[in-house]
């Protein structure tokens, strides 16, 4: 019987899953067929089983799952760096909102996208959730780039040069969703601002549109104590309290920072199955906090990681991301088990599929999933020698030691250089951005 002709087989060192948990195979081979990951199986049973056109051996490697950004603001690229040292509010009403309204164009969120993309496939990424002005110039940005990607379908309400008023905001995401709706790499979440910017109108309007079109709702929330001082004098209650009044609490929402919250508020978030976005350099950064990982985990509350914005990180950079949220949940809890390795892992990886409701697609290494993978060289001399990869993975790897990514069964990186687009020429293009932001 002549063997079925597969695509690719990738016979890795190790091979972490993710799920189940904890698991780590050695000398195991990833079967990929049509974008899929068909089997997982001990490489010595590859030629017994398959066919493969092509095999890709990595010897000193851990192949693991394509990471997710569970949030950020791809084309914030374009600013990194722009204003640093501030705490939130002072940063967006003082330098970015200001930034943005001048020069904010759906070029500006392609091209910066386009970077983004770039940074993120060669640190890992795979995925990313995004929040920004222009979604369709940064769908088309994720297209050329291969990348996965959750387009905000955004709203705020104030003006912008992308759109007049919170209905038009959303008039004009729902039809970039209608143009792009049979895109493979592409799905779409609701992605209203923070409660400080978004009436109760717009979160109806928010909150309608989700339960009809069936997508994620990405916010910021409880990002800073003054966000919930605001909210109580203008509101009389705190954010989570409005948001669960107007019925946004639900497995639906993806809460964004979540750093001040009281015991009540967890059990709200975890009653209500929302999913938390950790981004815990960018708390760090705007001094704005650190959110409460280990007890929102352990009600069971999902959690996935993010970069933010390359404006307030900045880097998107999800091994930092890794490292930092076990090393911060230590220090909170005053445990060194608070969170170990493997579940800052599964963060980075299935906990953000689970809350873009992709889990089913991708997040980990699983027969049926799509074949997004990223292999890390473990043969560094800052990496040697080598007990549990997954303990390096989690505290000693680097995005530079990331050399082969795929997505949907595509190369996208091959020995830490990009495959699709020219990185001279990316280079380029921020150095036009840069001469027409600060000239
Ligand atoms: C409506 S598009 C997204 C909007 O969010 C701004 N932004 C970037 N980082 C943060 C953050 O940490 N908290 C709140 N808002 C943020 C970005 O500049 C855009 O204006
Ligand atoms: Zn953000």
């Amino acid at each position: 019987m002549p063997l079925p002709p597969v695509d690719l087989a990738i016979e890795a060192r190790w091979i972490v899953p993710v799920d189940p948990a904890d698991l780590v195979l050695e000398n195991h081979a990833v079967v990929v067929n049509h974008g899929r990951i068909i089997d997982l199986l001990p490489q010595i049973e590859v030629a017994e089983r398959f066919s493969p056109r092509e095999r890709k051996r990595l010897d000193q490697h851990v192949l693991i799952p394509g990471l997710v950004n569970l949030h950020t603001h791809a084309a914030m690229s374009l600013l990194r760096g722009l204003a640093d040292d501030l705490p939130l509010m002072q940063w967006l009403q003082n330098h970015v909102w200001p930034a943005e309204a001048q020069h904010v164009s759906a070029q500006f969120v392609h091209d910066g996208t386009l970077l983004a993309c770039a940074e993120m496939l060669r640190g890992g990424i795979t995925c990313f959730n995004d929040m920004y002005f222009f979604p369709r110039a940064a769908a088309e940005a994720a297209i050329a780039s291969g990348m996965r990607a959750a387009i905000g379908l955004i709203t705020v309400d104030f003006p912008s040069n992308y759109a007049a008023d919170a209905d038009d905001y959303l008039a004009k995401g729902l039809a970039v969703r209608d143009q792009l709706l049979g895109e493979p790499l592409l799905s779409f979440c609701l992605a209203p601002h923070a409660p400080y910017t978004v009436g109760e109108r717009s979160f109806a309007r928010v909150l309608t549109l989700a339960e009809q079109i069936e997508l994620p709702i990405h916010l910021h929330l409880h990002e800073t104590v003054q966000e919930i001082d605001g909210s109580l004098q203008r509101f009389g209650m705190r954010p989570i309290e409005r948001l669960c009044r107007l019925g946004l609490l639900s497995p639906a929402l993806i809460a964004v920072h979540a750093v001040h919250l009281d015991t009540h508020e967890i059990e709200l978030l975890a009653q209500h199955g929302c999913s938390v976005a950790h981004c815990p350099s960018s708390n760090l950064k705007l001094a704005s906090g650190i959110a409460p990982i280990t007890e929102l985990s352990a009600k069971g509350v999902n959690i996935g990681l993010g970069t933010d914005g390359a404006a307030s990180n900045n880097r998107l950079d999800l091994f930092q991301e890794m490292r930092l949220a076990a090393l911060l949940a230590k220090e909170q809890g005053g445990r060194a088990d608070a969170i170990n390795a493997h579940r800052v892992l599964y963060m980075a990886t299935l906990g953000g599929a689970r809350a873009l409701g992709l889990d089913a697609c991708i997040g980990s290494i699983s027969r049926g999933k799509a074949a997004d993978l990223c292999a890390v060289r473990l043969d560094d001399i800052a990496l040697v020698p080598c007990y549990d990869p997954v303990s390096h993975l989690s505290y000693a790897v680097g995005r530079e030691h990331v050399s082969d990514v795929w997505v949907g069964g595509r190369m996208r990186v091959e020995n830490g250089q990009l495959i699709e687009n020219n990185e001279t020429e990316l280079i380029k293009l921020a150095l036009l951005w840069q001469n027409k932001i600060r000239p």
